[in-house]
């Protein structure tokens, strides 16, 4: 399966796409499928919890609130997200270890990089709501498609 976000976007005007507030990280750029969200603020214990739990090629869409005062991924949970079968990751937030995780087979988009991890546990999670960020609205089961070039999301699959 390949595709690029640029044909998706002609061919689908009716899809939304991110405004190019990120980069990638991960060991693939090219990444796509179903969607599950989270909100998160500066705390990555639901991150971790949800990467442990089977991705069945889904992509993971945290809303970390643009927060750039710490990291809400590492190395680890990428160890995990490859485990366990997630095609990728965007964070609206930032995330560290990015050596490593340019290593590691998942794709993984991102605002930047911090040393600090985030607190673990402290601040509560929301989980499978419609979140908003970048210009986009993230809905559970929505498609979200990604390449180098940026990020388009469909209320359905759009892939060949
Ligand atoms: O534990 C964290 O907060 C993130 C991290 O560094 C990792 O996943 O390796």
């Amino acid at each position: 399966m390949s595709y690029a976000t640029t044909d998706l976007s002609d061919a689908h005007p009716e899809a939304q796409t991110c405004d190019p507030v990120f980069s990638d990280f991960g060991g693939r750029t090219t990444f796509f499928g179903p969607i599950k969200t989270l909100k998160v603020f500066e705390d990555n214990a639901q991150v971790r919890a949800t990467l442990e739990t089977p991705g069945e090629n889904r992509v993971l869409v945290v809303d970390g609130g643009g927060s750039t005062r710490c990291a809400l991924f590492g190395g680890n949970l990428g160890v995990l997200a490859v485990k366990n079968a997630w095609a990728g990751v965007v964070v609206y937030g930032l995330i560290r270890d990015s050596g490593e995780i340019s290593q590691q087979a998942f794709g993984l988009k991102a605002l930047g990089k911090h040393p600090r991890k985030s607190e673990k546990g402290l601040h509560s999670a929301q989980a499978d709501r419609v979140v908003k960020f970048a210009g986009a609205t993230f809905t559970p089961g929505a498609w979200l498609y990604a390449d180098a070039d940026g990020i388009v999301v469909s209320d359905k699959p759009i892939h060949a």
